[in-house]
């Protein structure tokens, strides 16, 4: 890109077809559960992903994640374990609706090639940081950030992405190793779909609906009229 006499780049709009394929992008982007082929990323496309990831906002550019590619059949075979406990104990939680939540499948661990765990160091850039002063959480929005610029890369490539959050973060820290210090943001199943569904999976199977956007803006303060 080239850059103007005080170092800055251009900043005009992308091209309509640029443009376009951002909010497209955005739009079909998925959560991924039941469609992944078995078949591997290949080294070079789970590079740009990471990029992506990498190339996230983060409070005083301190760039908290780390990413832990998890193949190992063994660690997987642990972690669906893990899930599937967690996962009936939540069942549970929802007792007028348990039949339907336990007919839906909330995990691609085992059937997906790659497994990925986007932690969030809390101790990355120091006692201070500059931007989290006053807001200690800001380091685990950063990493949520890194998350969905992954997230949103994946759906232009052609690769699913999963987030499984279903699991006793103490079974998740034991399984991988974590230290103290380093919190596990998202458990992510990834691999190439040929198909996805064109509306949230959850909305498709009756357990939720997409709300309507002009619900939720308001003006000027929480207690003001919907705009629309
Ligand atoms: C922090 C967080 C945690 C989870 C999720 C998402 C996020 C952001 N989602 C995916 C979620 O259900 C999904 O994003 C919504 O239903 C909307 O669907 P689309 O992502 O648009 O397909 C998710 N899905 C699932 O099947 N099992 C899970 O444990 C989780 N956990």
């Amino acid at each position: 890109m080239t850059k103007d006499i005080n170092g800055l780049a251009p900043a005009g709009p992308f091209s309509d077809a640029d443009r376009a394929a951002v909010y497209r992008a955005i739009r079909l982007r998925r959560d991924v559960r039941g469609q992944f082929r078995p078949d591997p990323i290949d080294p070079a496309t789970l590079r740009r992903l990471l990029q992506a990831a990498h190339a996230a906002p983060s409070v005083g550019l301190s760039q908290p994640w780390n990413f832990i590619l998890i193949r190992a059949p063994a660690t997987r075979q642990r972690l669906h374990e893990a899930f599937q406990s967690a996962n009936a104990e939540a069942a549970g939680r929802f007792p007028d609706r348990k039949a339907l939540y336990s007919s839906l499948k909330l995990e691609g661990i085992l059937e997906s090639p790659l497994n990925l765990c986007i932690t969030c160091d809390r101790s990355r850039g120091g006692a201070q940081v500059l931007g989290r002063t006053h807001d200690a959480a800001t380091d685990l929005y950063s990493t949520a950030c890194a998350v969905q610029n992954l997230w949103l890369a994946a759906r232009a490539e052609g690769i699913g992405v999963g987030w499984v959050s279903i699991f006793r973060p103490d079974d998740l820290r034991a399984i991988l190793r974590l230290p103290d210090h380093v919190v596990p943001v998202a458990y992510l199943c990834l691999g190439h779909v040929t198909e996805l569904y064109p509306e949230p999976e959850l909305q498709a199977k009756g357990w939720g609906q997409r709300l309507p956007l002009d619900d939720l803006i308001f003006e000027d303060s929480w207690n003001s009229p919907p705009t629309a």
